[in-house]
């Protein structure tokens, strides 16, 4: 469980990120949290590994406080940053065997597995592979670890396209049930159909957090040549109009576009947890 109570956080004085944020995420669970550049997902991931320390209000982790960075929690919580710096002259074999040695349960012949999913080369140094195949080494460790609390900071950003369907498949294939996982992410087309909650910041708020199927349940989203009178939300496109409508009774639900949910909730059309017009 991890659970923020009032949480602020400033990088600079008089200037709150994070201002007295509640949140609250339970085990088993893949989020998608999405915000505009600047909205502090990053900063977010940071202050739950326990990099940043909370100004006020408090974080816990399955019981820890993360900036304590308690041996206890650090090995069982892993975070993978955005930029990543490898040490470029150890080998892949070496950089994994140092990094498992802080995870009690890193799971080896997962790790094997997945870089022969990933198609990653095994004997290369660090320094001789391209950024999209670190990018997949560091996923790859990340889901081997055996960590209950997995933060991924755009870990689609430079992956091809094949990756990018890998990476979903992998990630879905590999997940157990008491781990949960924070993908932060403007990729939403990389997300759609793998997160389990769509979590939404903005002005230092959680703005949004629904669940995907409570989204699809309450939402329905579609394409028309005409704007839909009934919809709370819509955008004109090459293809005609994307909208928002509320699922009416009867109505089969349809595939939930992020990007839309994302763009409705930003300009406020959009609210959680009820539907404005239902
Ligand atoms: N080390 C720092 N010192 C001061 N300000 C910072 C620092 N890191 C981030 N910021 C500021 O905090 C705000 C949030 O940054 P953060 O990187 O967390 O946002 P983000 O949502 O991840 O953005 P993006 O989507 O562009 O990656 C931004 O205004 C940024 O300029």
């Amino acid at each position: 469980m991890i659970l923020l109570t009032q949480m602020s956080f400033a990088y600079q004085k008089n200037k709150p990120l994070f201002d007295q944020m509640d949140w609250q995420v339970g085990s088993g669970q893949v989020i998608g949290l999405l915000g505009k550049n600047g909205a502090g997902k990053s900063t977010l991931l940071r202050l739950l590994a326990g990099l940043l320390k909370p100004k006020s209000g408090d974080i816990s982790i399955h019981g820890y406080r993360p900036f304590d960075r308690s041996p206890l929690f650090l090995q069982d919580m892993i975070i993978l940053p955005e930029e990543n710096y490898l040490p470029d002259k150890s080998s892949i074999q070496r950089y994994i065997k140092s990094i498992a040695s802080f995870y009690p349960e890193f799971d080896h012949a997962k790790m094997v597995r997945m870089q022969e999913e990933f198609d990653l080369p095994k004997d290369q140094k660090l320094g001789n592979i391209s950024f999209g195949q670190r990018k997949k080494l560091l996923i790859a460790i990340a889901l081997a670890s055996g960590c209950k609390t997995l933060l991924l900071d755009e870990p689609t950003n430079g992956l091809d396209i094949p990756s990018k369907s890998l990476f979903r498949k992998i990630v879905t294939a590999n997940l157990r049930d008491d781990q949960t996982i924070i993908i932060s992410t403007h990729q939403v087309k990389d997300v759609e159909n793998l997160i389990d909650r769509a979590v939404i910041v903005n002005d230092g708020k959680v703005i949004f957090d629904e669940d995907m199927l409570a989204i699809s349940d309450q939402w329905y989203f579609g394409l028309s040549s005409l704007p839909d009178a009934e919809a709370v939300y819509s955008e004109k496109s090459m293809g005609g109009y994307h909208y928002i409508t509320a699922l009416g009774p009867g109505k089969q639900p349809s595939q939930i576009s992020l990007e839309l949910l994302f763009n409705a909730v930003i300009n406020k059309q959009l609210h959680s947890p009820q539907p404005q017009n239902a």
